[in-house]
């Protein structure tokens, strides 16, 4: 066996995915899964780490010790599914929490301490697989895309997988073998900030509140006119961009809007600048499966789904056999794989660095 274990921690900030797999002969066995909630002062305070603030070098440390100690419990809960052991685990590849990213200036931060991981969870853990990326001239993101090509690409089609996080993101796995991909913009991070503010929820369940809205066209307009739609790849975003503020400067500029139909907009928004980046970069995709939460919101999936046309048909990555909820998790799982092998991680046509790299750092247990 050749046993590893995956920890994502992505941007809508609630919690923490693990899972177990087995990559032996070149397969992907997911052995278990665990999902293990963030504490709501927490979550706070990594929302709070997101922007400038007081005394945030000292905060961002606690958090990260407060992290790995999640992270520890979630691995603990993925062995606890089977008879493996630590001992029996090559290596635990774990994102850590993004609170900036701007390789433009040379850098993308996720907080983390791997070390305390390491020593709480007595298994190498291997960590921040974004920086040398950057360091290579790249964006540093998405580094999914070589997985999802090696998970889900089929020589002589044309596939796209499509995570709707909270950022929303796509891999072109192309019909010729090549693979291009980049972040399409916000997924869940708005429709998450517009129903928390509005109504006290998380999120948006199936897109329920939306359902009872209506779109109001010139607010998907202003917001579609955002330059970073237009932008040519290589690119990836995050919260620095698309955060309320940024929002709440749209809505200032228009009548004011039924909260409702700010939603029904914010979800429309992700259907559409994902399906156009899908039809400009992908025309000859014939399938589209889509993994991250945003594949548990029936709305937003419908109006995908209308965006894309009857030619492309849409499904979840179960219809490739893994569960939409688990793609990221696997994904770390297989660049602490690739870490281990001394293979590159990542793709330069897809984040736009100088070459290949093997991505991460080892913190030896
Ligand atoms: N039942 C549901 N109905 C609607 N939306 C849901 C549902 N379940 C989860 N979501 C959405 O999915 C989000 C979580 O998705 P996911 O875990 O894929 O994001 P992430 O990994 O944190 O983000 P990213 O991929 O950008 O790093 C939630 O914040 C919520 O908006
Ligand atoms: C900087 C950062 O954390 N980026 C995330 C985020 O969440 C989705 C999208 O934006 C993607 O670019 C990336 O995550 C996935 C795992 C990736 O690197 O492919």
């Amino acid at each position: 066996m050749s046993l590893y274990i995956g920890l994502m921690s992505g941007t809508s900030l609630d919690g923490v995915d693990g899972v177990l797999v087995d990559f032996w002969g070149g397969a992907a066995r997911t052995m278990a899964a665990a999902y293990t909630p963030f504490p709501d002062d927490l979550r706070a305070e990594l929302m709070a780490l997101q922007s400038a603030g007081d005394n945030e070098l000292e905060r961002e440390a606690l958090a990260a010790n407060r992290l790995a100690g999640l992270y520890a419990q979630c691995v603990a809960a993925t062995l606890a599914q089977t008879e493996m052991k630590a001992a029996d685990v090559r290596a635990v590849g774990v994102h850590g929490q993004t609170i900036r990213h701007r390789p433009e200036l040379g850098f993308t931060r996720q907080t983390n301490n791997p070390a305390l991981l390491a020593e709480l969870c007595g298994i190498d853990v291997v960590a921040d697989f974004r920086s040398r990326d950057v360091a290579a001239g790249g964006q540093g993101a998405p580094l999914v895309p070589a997985f999802h090509r090696d998970l889900f690409g089929q020589e002589g089609r044309t596939r796209v997988v499509a995570n709707i996080g909270g950022i929303a993101n796509i891999s072109a796995l192309h019909a010729d073998g090549t693979t291009t991909g980049f972040d399409t913009g916000p997924g869940n991070v708005l429709m998450d900030a517009w129903i928390g503010r509005h109504q006290g929820r998380p999120y948006d369940a199936d897109g329920a509140w939306a359902a009872t809205g209506a779109v109001i066209p010139a607010l998907l307009a202003s917001l579609l006119a955002e330059p970073y739609f237009a932008l040519p790849a290589p690119k990836s975003t995050g919260r620095d961009l698309f955060h309320p503020a940024w929002l709440d400067a749209q809505l200032a500029r228009l009548p004011a809007a039924a909260p409702r139909d700010v939603q029904a907009t914010l979800t429309e928004l992700t259907a559409v600048s994902l399906a156009r980046a899908i039809k400009q970069h992908a025309p000859r995709a014939d399938a589209v499966y889509v993994c991250g939460g945003g594949a548990c919101n029936g709305v937003l999936m419908r109006a995908l789904a209308r965006e894309l046309g009857d030619a492309v048909k849409l499904e979840t990555t179960d219809a490739l056999g893994v569960a939409p909820n688990r793609v990221e998790a696997l994904a770390f799982a297989w660049l602490a794989f690739r870490f281990n092998e001394r293979l590159a991680g990542n793709l330069p046509a897809v984040t736009g660095a100088k070459g290949e790299r093997v991505l991460g750092a080892l913190y030896p247990r």
